[in-house]
C-alpha cells in the first residue's frame, strides 16, 4: 500500500541544515493500522507529512497504491492526494463553518453537486456518531467531539489511506480511548489504512498491528506490536514501552530475593528469573510443570498480565530453589515452551 525507500528530509534551519529524516525504509501494508512511535524531535511529523508529501522529501521514494509521489505533477498529486486522508491534533477546523460544513469542505472544493455532497456527508457524520450535531459551530462541541469531525472530513474523499498525525495527544484519557476505537472502526468496517504517529505507547497497544519505532530520524526497531512488547530490542523502544511493562523491578524484589536465599537447603540453589510470555505459550500451565514436575520451589515475587488485541502477554519475576540440574531443565522446558526467560541472579 505504502512503500517509503531510503527516504529523508533536511531541513534548513537557522543554524544550518537540521537532518529529520535520515535514509528511512518501511512498508505499510493494506488495511492494516501502522503505528510510528518516537520521543519529541525523533522525526514522526516530518515523516507522517511525507507520505502525503506535505513535507517534499530530500531524498529517496515515496510510493502509495504503486504510485511514485514524487514523479507525480501538480494536478496527478492532487487527486492522488483525495486517497490520502489526514487527521491533525489540534483538529484544524474552521471556526465559522458548522460540523456539516466543515465536513463538507473537501467536497466543495472537489467541486461536488449540493445534493451528492448531503449523500456523502450525513453517512460520515451518523459514522462518527455526530449526526445530532451537524449544525453546531466548532465552539460548540468538545475536544473529542472536533476530532469526531476531524475524522470525517478526513474520510469525506473515501480515502485508501488515513494519516493521523497524534490525533488524540490533546485529548483525556477515555476520550482518546473513544477516539482509537473509532479509527479502528473506521479500518475495519471501511478498509481504510491507518498509519497513526503518537508519542504513547498506550496508543500503540490499543489500535496499532504494527509499529515503527523511530529515534533521531532513523528508524530503531519495527515489528508487530505484541513482538516488539514482548521482545524489545533497543534501549529506546524499552523506555518508550516501559510505561506499561516496566523493565526493571522494583527494589522490594532484591530484598525479598535475598530473604529467600536465606532459607535454601543444603544442596539446593535458587535463580532470580524474569518470565515473559505472549500468545499460545500464556495458557500453557507453564509453572506447574516445574513444581510438579522438577519438584522446584517457586515463589512468584511481580508479574502483570495484559492484553494487546485479543492477544495476552505477560511477565512475571519467580524466585525458582532447588537442585541446579532441575532448575536448569526448568529453564530448557520454559524456553522450549515459547517463554522467553532471562536469568536475573
Ligand atoms: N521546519 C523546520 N525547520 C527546521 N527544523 C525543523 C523543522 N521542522 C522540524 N524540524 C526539526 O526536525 C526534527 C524532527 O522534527 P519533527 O517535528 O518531525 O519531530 P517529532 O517527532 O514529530 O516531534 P514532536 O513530537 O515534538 O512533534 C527536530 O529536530 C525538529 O526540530
Amino acid at each position: 500500500m505504502i512503500e517509503i525507500r531510503d527516504l529523508s528530509l533536511t531541513y534548513q534551519g537557522p543554524k544550518g541544515p537540521v537532518h529529520a529524516l535520515r535514509g528511512i525504509d518501511l512498508q505499510v501494508r493494506s488495511g492494516e493500522v501502522f503505528g510510528i512511535i518516537g520521543r519529541s524531535g525523533a522525526g514522526k511529523s516530518s515523516l507522517v507529512r511525507c507520505l502525503n508529501l506535505l513535507n517534499r522529501p530530500t531524498g529517496g521514494q515515496v510510493i502509495v497504491g504503486g504510485r511514485d509521489l514524487m514523479q507525480l505533477s501538480e494536478t496527478e498529486l492532487r487527486a492522488a492526494r483525495r486517497d490520502i486522508g489526514m487527521v491533525f491534533q489540534h483538529f484544524n477546523l474552521l471556526s465559522s463553518r458548522t460540523v456539516f460544513d466543515n465536513v463538507a469542505l473537501p467536497l466543495e472544493l472537489a467541486g461536488m453537486a449540493k445534493n451528492e455532497i448531503r449523500q456523502r456527508v450525513t453517512p460520515l457524520l451518523e459514522l462518527v456518531g455526530l449526526d445530532h450535531l451537524a449544525d453546531r459551530y466548532p465552539a460548540q462541541i468538545s475536544g473529542g467531539q472536533k476530532q469526531r469531525v476531524g475524522i470525517a472530513r478526513a474520510l469525506a474523499s473515501h480515502p485508501k489511506v488515513l494519516l493521523s498525525d497524534e490525533a488524540t495527544s490533546a485529548l483525556d484519557p477515555e476520550t482518546t480511548r473513544s477516539i482509537l476505537d473509532l479509527l479502528r472502526k473506521v479500518n475495519r468496517e471501511l478498509g481504510v489504512t491507518v498509519v497513526l504517529i503518537t508519542h504513547q505507547m498506550q496508543v500503540i497497544k490499543q489500535i496499532a498491528d504494527r509499529v515503527a519505532v523511530i529515534d533521531g530520524g532513523r528508524i530503531a526497531e519495527m515489528g508487530s506490536v505484541i513482538e516488539v512488547f514482548t521482545r524489545p530490542q533497543q534501549a529506546i523502544t524499552k523506555s518508550l514501552i516501559d510505561e506499561i511493562v516496566p523493565q526493571e523491578l522494583p527494589a522490594s524484589v532484591s530484598a525479598r530475593v535475598h530473604q529467600l536465599s536465606q532459607k535454601l537447603q543444603a544442596g539446593q540453589v535458587g535463580q532470580l528469573l524474569r518470565l515473559s510470555y505472549a500468545g499460545e505459550s500464556a495458557y500453557q500451565p507453564i509453572l506447574s510443570h516445574l513444581i510438579r514436575e522438577l519438584g522446584l520451589d517457586l515463589s512468584i515475587l511481580h508479574g502483570q498480565i495484559d492484553e494487546i488485541q485479543d492477544q495476552t502477554f505477560g511477565s512475571l519475576a519467580v524466585y525458582a530453589s532447588g537442585e541446579p540440574a532441575r532448575i536448569e531443565a526448568a529453564v530448557t522446558h520454559l524456553r522450549a515452551g515459547g517463554v522467553q526467560v532471562q536469568i536475573v541472579h
